[in-house]
């Protein structure tokens, strides 16, 4: 068993604050991973991506499985060559993009066949297939291959693709190549049933792996629903792994998530929506195609250290989001990455502190201050 030797610094009720080592570079938790999809940060180069203090990105097998090709990738030397990024670099296994953009899918107990969405193609994509294209991507974390339910779902579906993901969880094991530095990730399904969401956990830590993913989540479900699940699924984690929500989320689904014993995040939020126009900020989210910051001369926010926050006027971001300019998107994007990873240093703090909770209710007063 390779371990990345997670460490916990601290911990305030079911917070915690911690450490582990990968092979390319250490990563503090909680921690939130930018989303690169196609071997990119859309809008970002991978410079400013790391201005922002983000230790890890996330790359998606099923999209690069298709564009350039996984084979591809691994003769020009991997993810962290190809987009010139040396840190940590975590890649999802493919079903879950399968299931929201494939076309003619079809699920088996050997895994899935689907049609690429850009092509037409036919392809197979099973957890032995999954674990060799993060092999040959050189993912730093690789996810194994399991089955998220869109909710709500009948309770014997949610038990059946949680057994199919249980059962794909040991193939993914058994494929995959233990390497120091490197981890598999194992995935909870269970979808918002206790006594599954359990057995998925426990059934997990039998086949035994670096960190665990909770999935089967951010699929519909009120947020209420989604910090329930997590209340019955996290205790049933081991304590010295790290934790990953998956597809999470919005600023207080992080907070919340955080409070209940969740250590990384990965969501394309930030970055869609800088793309969209949208800024988030300490006092919610501003949306700068709104003709009210047409004559605004203030920053988004002039305590922050984000250049894109701190030395350019509303007025002038409005402007660019109305003239279509490719500007905005950069300078939004590096806005919302910036706002993401500051909430994440401030939260650790927090926890080191003994004051999470306190820090969740003055986060979530000042959000609904809203824009001023
Ligand atoms: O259960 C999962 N297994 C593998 N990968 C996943 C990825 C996920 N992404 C999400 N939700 C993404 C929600 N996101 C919110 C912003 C707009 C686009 C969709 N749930 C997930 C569950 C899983």
């Amino acid at each position: 068993m390779t371990e990345f030797g997670y460490q916990l610094l601290a911990t305030d009720k079911a917070a915690r604050r911690g450490r582990f080592a990968t092979a390319h570079g250490p990563i503090e938790t909680p921690c939130f991973m930018p989303v690169g999809t196609a071997a990119t940060v859309k809008a970002m180069t991978m410079d400013m991506v790391r201005s922002t203090g983000a230790q890890i990105v996330l790359g998606n097998t099923y999209h690069l499985m298709l564009r350039p090709g996984a084979e591809r990738v691994g003769r020009l030397g991997g993810l962290h060559e190809f987009m010139r990024w040396p840190g940590p670099i975590l890649t999802d296994s493919g079903g879950f993009q399968v299931m929201s953009l494939a076309e003619r899918r079809k699920i088996t107990e050997r895994g899935v066949t689907f049609s690429s969405h850009i092509d037409g193609a036919r392809h197979d994509l099973t957890p032995e297939r999954s674990i060799e294209i993060q092999h040959l991507l050189d993912a730093t974390i690789t996810m194994q291959l399991d089955e998220c339910l869109k909710l709500p779902a009948p309770r014997r579906e949610m038990e059946r693709a949680m057994e199919l993901s249980l059962r794909w969880a040991a193939r993914s094991k058994e494929a995959f190549t233990a390497r120091e530095g490197y981890g598999l990730f194992g995935i909870v399904q269970g979808g918002i049933d206790p006594e599954l969401r359990r057995r998925s956990a426990e059934g997990l830590q039998e086949i035994g792996f670096e960190g665990y993913a909770v999935g089967g989540l951010a699929v519909g479900e009120p947020q209420a629903e989604m910090f329930a699940t997590l209340d019955a699924t996290c205790p049933f984690l081991p304590g010295d792994r790290p934790r990953y929500l998956m597809g999470v989320g919005k600023p207080s689904d992080l907070v919340g998530a955080v409070l209940r014993g969740i250590d990384m995040f990965d969501c394309v939020m930030p970055t869609r929506s800088g793309r969209t126009g949208q800024a988030f900020t300490r006092r919610g989210t501003v949306n700068l195609r709104n003709a009210r910051h047409a004559d605004d001369p203030r920053p988004l926010d002039e305590t922050s250290d984000c250049p894109a926050a701190r030395d350019y006027s509303r007025a002038y971001l409005h402007h660019l989001v109305k003239s279509g300019e490719i500007l905005a998107s950069i300078l939004l994007t590096w806005n919302n990455l910036w706002y993401y990873q500051q909430l994440m240093r401030e939260m650790g703090v927090a926890i080191e502190e003994g004051r999470a909770e306190a820090f969740a209710a003055a986060f979530a007063e000042e959000q609904a201050l809203g824009d001023i």
